[in-house]
C-alpha cells in the first residue's frame, strides 16, 4: 500500500504493565436484598504484555472475561477505574495519542444510506490532516478500497453490502490515518469462516508492513488461530496463558489438561477456560506461578517455557536523552486534524446528503401539499365579518399547531439514531461536536422550512387571512420561528433521553401541557397555574404574534352578529381588526412576541447541545 509521506507514522511497541479496572456497580444490580449501595467488580486483575510491530495478537476468553475491556484500556477510553500503565514506545499514554491508533468496534456504525466511497470520502476529508491537499486525500480513500478489496461494493449504499464487506469498511475507516497501532473487537463475529480467514489475511498483510495489530477474538478456525504470533487467554479479568498459540496445547498439557488428539486448538482452549471455576481458578493460580519464575528463574520448569515473560519498567528502555512524543509523531499542537471550518463544511455536506433524501420524500411533500389545500378548502375565501372571527383564530391555532407538532417529534428522533455513529467518531477525535451541531443546524433548517413555506403560501391566500403582503411575510416568519423552537425542544428532549419511547412520553407530555397552559382551550385557568404557566407556552407566542398580524393594517370588518364577538359592533355596523384581538385574549405586542421565540430557540438548541455534550451514556459499558 503506497501512502502519502504525510501519513508516515513511526511504528509502536505497545507495553503495559500490571493494568486492572475496578467498577463500582450499584449493589442491587447484583443482590436485590443488598443493604450496600455499590459493590465493586474487578474487570481486570494485573494483566501485563508487550506487543510489538509487525505482530497480530488474539486477545481470548470467555464471553464477559474482559477482552473488550482490556481492548478499551489499551486504546485510552473509558478508562475510570483503571490502574497500571500503557506505553506506546515507552510513553505513557496520553489523550492526543488517540489519533494514532484505530479501534474498529464489534458494532459497524454507519450512516448507512452513504455508499462505501461516500463514507471514506468523508471519513478521509474530516480526519486525514489539514497538510494534505483535497486530491491526495481522495487517493487515499482509492488506496484503502484497493487494500481492503471492496471496490466491488464502492458505489453500493452501506445498508445493501454484506456483513464481510461491513466489516472492511468499518476497519477501511479506521486504516485512512495510516496508523501503526489497530486494535479490533471481534473483527470476526457475524462472518462465516472463508470470510473470517481472508479478513485475518488482511490484517496479517497489514501487520507486514510493522503494524502493531491487537484483536480479540471468539472462536477462530485451527487455521486462523495458528496464524497469531501471540495470544493473551483471560478469565474472569485475569491472565491464564500468554504465549504463542502453537505453545497453548503444551502449556496445558504440563498441567495436566491434555487436549484429544485432532482437535481444533482454539477449540479446546475454549472449552477448557469455559469450565467450571475449579479449573479456571487452578488455570489462573498456574499463570501467576509459573511467569513471576519465568523472571526469578535458574532453570526453566516444564510450564514456563511456554510462556511468554511479562514486561516490567525495565523493559521499556527509557533514555533520557531521546524525545518520546517527536518518536511517537506527535506534535502539541495538533488536536484536531482540520480547523473548526472545514470540519463544519465537511459535515454540512454529510448531512445534507442524508437529510436531504428524508426530508424531500414523496410522501412528505404528498403530505404538505395536500393538508394545505384540505386548510384551505375549510377556511375558504374568509368574509371581513364579526362571524369570521372565531374561524380566522382557529385558523392561526391550526397552523401554529400542527407543524411544530410535526417538527418536534422529527427532532425527538434525530439523535437517538444518529448518536452511537457520532460518538464513535468522536471517540477517535474526527471533529469537534460544536462542529457537528453546527453544520446540522445550519443543513436541516431550510430543508425543514421549505415545506411548511409551501403549506402557508397556499393555505394563507386560499382563507384570505390578510391581503396586505408584508403580513403574510410575517406570519410565515413566526410560523418558521415556532418550528424551529419546537425542532430545538424536539432535539433537547431526544439528546437527554436514552430511550425513545421515554422521549416520546416526554415530548407528548411538554407539547400538550404548552398548549394547554397557553390558555387554548381552557380559558380561565386556575390562578395559581393560569397566571405564570401561560408565558412558558410557545405556542402562545407564535399564536399571539400571528393573530396581531392578521388583525393587522386596521382593516375595516363588517358586524353581522350584534357584537357576539366583537363588543364594538353592539353600537356600530363595522370595526377595526384591532377590536377583535380582545377576543382572542392577545397579551404582548409583535415584537415582543417575536423577541421571546427568538430567546426560546436559541435557549432550546443550547440546551440540544450541551445534553448531547454532557449526559452521558447510561449504559456505561467499559
Ligand atoms: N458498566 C458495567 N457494569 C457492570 N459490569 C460491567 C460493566 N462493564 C462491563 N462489565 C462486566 O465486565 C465483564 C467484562 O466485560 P467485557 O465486555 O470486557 O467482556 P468480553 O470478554 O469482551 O465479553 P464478550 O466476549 O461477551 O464481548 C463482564 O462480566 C461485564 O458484564
Amino acid at each position: 500500500m503506497q501512502m502519502s509521506e504525510d501519513l508516515t507514522s513511526p511504528k509502536v511497541t505497545l507495553t503495559f504493565l500490571n493494568v486492572s479496572k475496578v467498577i463500582s456497580v450499584p449493589a442491587k444490580m447484583i443482590d436485590p436484598k443488598s443493604k450496600a449501595k455499590f459493590i465493586e467488580r474487578k474487570l481486570l486483575d494485573n494483566v501485563s504484555g508487550q506487543i510489538h510491530p509487525g505482530q497480530v495478537v488474539a486477545l481470548m476468553g470467555p464471553s464477559g472475561s474482559g477482552k473488550t475491556t482490556l481492548l478499551n484500556t489499551l486504546a485510552g477510553r473509558n478508562l475510570s477505574g483503571v490502574t497500571g500503565d500503557v506505553y506506546f514506545n515507552n510513553v505513557k499514554y496520553q489523550k492526543s495519542m488517540k489519533r494514532k491508533l484505530a479501534y474498529v468496534l464489534q458494532q459497524d456504525l454507519f450512516f448507512e444510506s452513504l455508499t462505501v466511497k461516500q463514507q471514506l470520502t468523508y471519513t478521509a476529508l474530516l480526519r486525514l490532516p489539514s497538510n494534505l491537499t483535497r486530491s491526495e486525500k481522495l487517493q487515499q480513500v482509492e488506496t484503502i478500497i484497493d487494500t481492503l478489496k471492496i471496490r466491488k461494493c464502492a458505489n453500493t449504499p452501506i445498508m445493501l453490502i454484506s456483513g464481510g464487506e461491513k466489516k472492511r469498511v468499518n476497519i477501511g475507516t479506521e486504516l485512512l490515518t495510516n496508523p501503526n497501532l489497530i486494535f479490533l473487537d471481534e473483527p470476526t463475529s457475524g462472518l462465516d469462516s472463508t470470510s473470517a480467514f481472508a479478513l485475518m489475511e488482511t490484517l496479517r498483510q497489514l501487520a507486514l508492513q510493522g503494524k502493531t495489530i491487537v484483536t480479540s477474538i471468539h472462536q477462530p478456525s485451527s487455521q486462523v488461530f495458528q496464524s497469531f504470533d501471540q495470544l493473551i487467554l483471560l478469565a474472569d479479568g485475569k491472565t491464564i496463558f500468554m504465549g504463542r498459540p502453537s505453545d497453548a496445547l503444551s502449556y496445558f498439557g504440563t498441567l495436566g489438561y491434555k487436549s484429544p488428539e485432532q482437535y481444533n486448538p482454539a477449540d479446546y482452549v475454549m472449552d477448557l477456560v469455559n469450565q467450571d471455576m475449579e479449573v479456571r481458578e487452578k488455570l489462573k493460580e498456574a499463570y501467576i506461578t509459573n511467569k513471576v519464575s519465568v523472571y526469578h528463574r535458574n532453570s526453566v520448569t516444564a510450564s514456563e517455557r511456554y510462556l511468554i515473560a511479562e514486561p516490567t519498567e525495565n523493559d521499556l528502555n527509557f533514555k533520557k536523552t531521546d524525545n518520546h512524543e517527536e518518536i511517537l509523531g506527535l506534535t502539541k499542537n495538533s488536536k484536531w486534524p482540520i480547523g473548526f471550518f472545514a470540519q463544519f463544511r465537511v459535515l454540512y455536506r454529510r448531512s445534507n446528503q442524508l437529510t436531504g433524501k428524508q426530508q424531500f420524500t414523496k410522501l412528505n411533500i404528498i403530505q404538505a401539499l395536500a393538508l394545505a389545500i384540505v386548510v384551505g378548502l375549510c377556511w375558504l375565501r374568509m368574509g371581513f365579518t364579526e362571524s369570521s372571527v372565531p374561524d380566522r383564530t382557529s385558523f392561526v391555532f391550526f397552523i401554529m399547531t400542527f407543524w411544530p407538532f410535526h417538527t418536534l417529534m422529527g427532532g425527538l428522533m434525530s439523535f437517538p439514531f444518529e448518536r452511537s455513529v457520532i460518538n464513535k467518531e468522536r471517540a477517535s477525535g474526527s471533529y469537534r461536536l460544536s462542529a457537528y451541531f453546527m453544520a446540522k443546524s445550519v443543513s436541516e433548517a431550510p430543508l425543514k422550512l421549505v415545506l411548511p413555506t409551501a403549506f402557508l403560501i397556499i393555505a394563507y391566500w386560499m382563507a384570505n387571512i390578510n391581503p396586505f403582503f408584508p403580513v403574510f411575510l410575517g406570519f410565515l416568519v413566526f410560523e418558521l420561528l415556532a418550528i424551529l423552537v419546537a425542532e430545538s425542544i424536539g432535539l433537547f428532549i431526544g439528546a437527554s433521553t436514552r430511550d425513545v419511547k421515554h422521549g416520546l412520553v416526554i415530548a407528548t407530555v411538554t407539547l400538550l401541557g404548552l398548549l394547554l397552559v397557553g390558555g387554548f382551550f381552557v380559558k380561565s385557568l386556575p390562578h395559581w397555574l393560569g397566571v405564570w404557566a401561560k408565558w412558558l407556552s410557545f405556542f402562545k407566542y407564535a399564536n399571539d404574534g400571528c393573530l396581531r398580524l392578521a388583525f393587522s393594517r386596521n382593516h375595516q370588518y363588517i358586524c353581522n352578529l350584534n357584537g357576539t364577538y366583537v363588543s364594538k359592533c353592539r353600537t356600530q355596523s363595522t370595526f377595526l381588526g384591532k377590536d377583535a384581538l380582545a377576543y382572542a385574549h392577545v397579551n404582548l405586542g409583535i415584537g415582543q412576541n417575536f423577541i421571546v421565540l427568538f430567546g426560546m430557540f436559541i435557549f432550546f438548541r443550547t440546551l440540544a447541545y450541551l445534553s448531547l455534550r454532557f449526559i452521558k451514556d447510561k449504559s456505561g459499558r467499559t
